[in-house]
């Protein structure tokens, strides 16, 4: 199981590097690590065992992340509102992920991102594209070409950008970190 000492952090050269495709069919080593990687949502996102672990919530998490250079990447986005069906909004593991296409319109979270390979605080809002099509290969090796908005889509997007190299304070708009343009939609 990953803990926050496996998570790598800025500065570190392999957050810089372009990830290298992952074969099929997968190694025993890939098996294990996109394992590891969900594992590591699913304790962060209970709250008594992300206490217990002392991990930093997260719902997504990068290979990148912990020191592997591969294109392989988490994602587990949970349902706010738990009333309503417990299903999560996004949960699987994208390998050799590609953003196919992307919605001309860009959205933000107003509240920012964060990043457990960046331990400070970063404000400002993150533009990225409202909407995607994203194309990728399962644990099972199979493909899904699938579209993604609001939060999934944003999460992916984070995602992607570990495995190209790119943290997502590099979007921050240096001179007004919280510039919106009028056609920006805002995810909450
Ligand atoms: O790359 C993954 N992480 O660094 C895990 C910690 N960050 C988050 O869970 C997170 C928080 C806010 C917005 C986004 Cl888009 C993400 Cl991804
Ligand atoms: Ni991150």
């Amino acid at each position: 199981m990953f803990l926050m000492k496996d998570i790598v952090r800025d500065g570190d050269p392999v957050l810089r590097k372009q990830a290298q495709k992952v074969k099929f069919p997968l190694s025993k080593e890939d098996q294990q690590l996109a394992h590891d990687l969900m594992e590591y949502l699913e304790v962060s996102q209970n709250p008594e065992l992300c206490e217990k672990y002392k991990l930093r919530a997260g719902v997504g998490l990068a290979a990148p992340q912990v020191g592997v250079s591969e294109m392989m990447a988490s994602v587990l986005v949970p349902n706010e509102d738990e009333n309503e069906s417990d299903k999560p909004l996004f949960k699987d593991v994208i390998i050799n992920p590609v953003i196919v296409s992307n919605s001309v319109q860009r959205g933000a979270l107003t509240e920012g991102e964060g990043c457990l390979s960046v331990d400070k605080d970063i404000p400002g809002y993150v533009p990225r594209a409202a909407r995607i099509t994203l194309k990728y290969t399962d644990v099972k090796g199979e493909d899904h070409k699938i579209r993604l908005k609001n939060y999934p889509a944003i999460v992916c997007q984070h995602e992607i950008d570990h495995l190209h190299g790119t943290l997502f304070y590099d979007h921050i708009n240096k001179d007004n970190p919280f510039a919106k343009s009028d056609d920006e939609i805002f995810i909450y």
